[in-house]
């Protein structure tokens, strides 16, 4: 057996509870009624971003009560070997299905500078895709966003500007499992 890092139980107990499971679920409800409205007649692919739309995707495709297509694609930030990330991409997942006309729903955990969502954007934009429409969970409120001109269409909740975890969103890959959303102790 590997050791848990001590790390990992330490960042848990600090940790702030932005929101509470029941408040996610309610933002998610929320989400998944405003798909329904603006998406049930679109015969649309889902695509969760994975890894940390894996959560969000799940809990949200079971309250979309009309015919669509579920799938995945990995788009990551690319990491240095000090962990910091860099605005390149690393592919390791595109989408398989032919895109051409089609409308996609791309599903991720948290929107913060937008350089993943970007990517996937420009991506399926040059593959042809008919219609893209994108739910995060998370909106990070600050100005630092690369790509002003990619807006999530439905958004969850809104969160200070934070290194956050829970409901997908990972802390050094742990705790995407976390039942609310939860922010590390700063200082
Ligand atoms: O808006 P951005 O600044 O681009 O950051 C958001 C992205 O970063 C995280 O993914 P990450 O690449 O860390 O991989 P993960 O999904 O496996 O955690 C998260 O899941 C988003 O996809
Ligand atoms: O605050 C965050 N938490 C987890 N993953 C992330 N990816 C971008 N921002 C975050």
């Amino acid at each position: 057996m590997v050791a848990i890092p001590a790390e990992i139980q330490q960042v848990m107990r600090e940790a702030e509870c932005l929101f509470s499971e029941s408040q996610v679920e309610r933002a998610i409800d929320n989400i998944a009624a405003d798909i329904s409205e603006t998406m049930a007649e679109k015969n649309p692919i889902v695509f969760s971003v994975m890894n940390g739309g894996m959560v969000l995707t799940g809990k949200l495709v079971t309250k979309l009560g009309f015919p669509l297509e579920i799938s995945y694609l990995h788009a990551t930030r690319f990491r240095h070997d000090n962990n910091t990330k860099s605005p390149d991409i690393e592919w390791r997942a595109h989408p398989q299905q032919n895109l051409k006309g089609r409308t996609i729903l791309i599903v991720d955990d948290i929107y913060d500078e937008g350089a993943t969502l970007g990517a996937i954007v420009d991506h399926c934009k040059a593959e042809g895709v008919g219609e893209i429409h994108i739910a995060v969970l998370v909106d990070k409120q600050h100005d630092r966003k690369a790509r002003p001109d990619i807006i999530p269409d439905y958004i969850g909740l809104q969160c200070e500007d934070r290194f956050v975890f829970g409901y997908g969103m990972d802390y050094k890959g742990y705790w995407r499992n976390a039942p609310g959303i939860y922010a590390v102790k700063e200082g």
